[in-house]
């Protein structure tokens, strides 16, 4: 039998069907197999009617609005993201830049409380909006961790949903705000075509792949995300509010032994129109071990990566640009074949 690539279809697929959208109140044995299939495919879908309160959304929005519009010298008060905190064109420790401006919280209650000081004027309002937030999203994030258990058949549903329900788990949450950048200040004098184009596709945050287990994004009604294909190609990401963009994170295609793909994507600040993410970043605690189940791995599909844990996971992803491959570090070699 020949065994369908995974990322010949990513290329196929994408230009024949455009990419997934998966209505999560559908019946359970079809989505957890579109759920699967989109992860094979592309590790990116969109997932609609999700369940999260519209009110849920609009008090967290509304509070990242708010800090963003704060002038530059206010909002500086709360970085700089040492890890946690404001940011603004720097992202991580290793001279990536980028158009966007952020927040970057561990999504720890406590951890929350102590950064809302800095953040705003009403801590309390700011921590209860973040936290009934990633409450509801962690739940949306879990069920899809657990649709895909099942969808692979792997006998323990909460395998990877555990993971990121744990009370030490090192999940973020980050706020991305990418300014406007047709500004009348940027131009000298009208703009020609091709300047416009240029501005036009500045970069707000650069290709990457999401070290965690499973990432869920929500943007404003302004576009801006891509995804990479396995051919190069770029695909903008059409934005909507109401749905969530479900991208699956380096840890979970070492969970599924390379099955499911952890998808490179980027930020272009492109638009006369600022832009904001909410986005979370569903990780296991720091002390967790990473490695293919055993479910995954069969002699013709033998382990791919060698056992880590988060913590290792994490300093190694640290220490590296934001574009690099990680994974690459954490494969198996032959002398490894006695750990099996
Ligand atoms: C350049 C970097 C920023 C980043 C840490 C890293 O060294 C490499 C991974 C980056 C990333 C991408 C996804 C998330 O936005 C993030 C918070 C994460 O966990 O890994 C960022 C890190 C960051 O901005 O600190
Ligand atoms: O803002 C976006 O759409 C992408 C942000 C992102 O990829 C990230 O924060 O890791
Ligand atoms: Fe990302």
């Amino acid at each position: 039998m020949v065994v369908p690539s995974p990322t010949k279809n990513r290329s196929v697929k994408a230009r024949a069907t455009g990419l997934p959208i998966i209505d999560l109140s559908g019946d359970r044995s079809h989505v957890r197999e579109l759920i699967v299939e989109a992860c094979e495919d592309y590790g990116f879908f969109k997932v609609i009617n999700h369940g999260v309160p519209k009110e849920i959304i609009a008090r967290m929005e509304q509070e990242g609005v708010d800090f963003f519009e704060k002038p530059a010298s206010k909002k500086k008060q709360a970085g700089p993201p040492n890890p946690f905190g404001y940011g603004s064109k720097n992202i991580g420790f290793n001279g990536d830049m980028g158009e966007v401006e952020y927040l970057l919280l561990h999504t720890n209650p406590v951890s929350i409380s102590q950064s809302s000081k800095t953040i705003s004027n009403d801590p309390t309002k700011f921590s209860c909006a973040v936290n009934d937030y990633i409450e509801a999203v962690r739940e949306v994030a879990c069920e899809i961790l657990e649709l895909m258990a099942e969808g692979l058949w792997v006998p323990d549903k909460t395998v990877f949903s555990s993971l990121i329900r744990d009370v030490d788990s090192d999940s973020l949450f980050r706020l991305n705000h990418y300014p406007p950048i047709n500004t009348c200040n940027d131009w000298d004098t009208s703009p020609s075509l091709p300047q416009l184009q240029f501005q036009n596709s500045r970069l707000g945050f650069g290709e990457h792949s999401d070290p965690q287990v499973l990432t869920i994004l929500r943007s404003n009604n302004v576009g801006g995300l891509q995804i990479s294909l396995d051919n190069g190609v770029w695909v903008p990401v059409p934005p909507d509010p109401t749905a969530f963009c479900v991208i699956v994170g380096d840890a979970m295609q070492v969970l599924t032994n390379g099955r499911f793909m952890s998808v490179r994507h980027r930020a272009l600040a492109n638009s006369f129109m600022g832009r904001m993410s909410m986005v979370y970043f569903g990780a296991p605690p720091l002390h967790a071990w990473i490695s293919p189940l055993p479910e995954m791995v069969t002699p013709q599909k033998p382990c791919i990566y060698r056992p880590f844990t988060w913590a290792e996971y994490k300093k190694a992803a640290y220490s590296l640009q934001l574009g690099d491959n990680r994974l690459n570090h954490f494969t198996r070699r032959a002398d490894d074949d006695d750990i099996a």
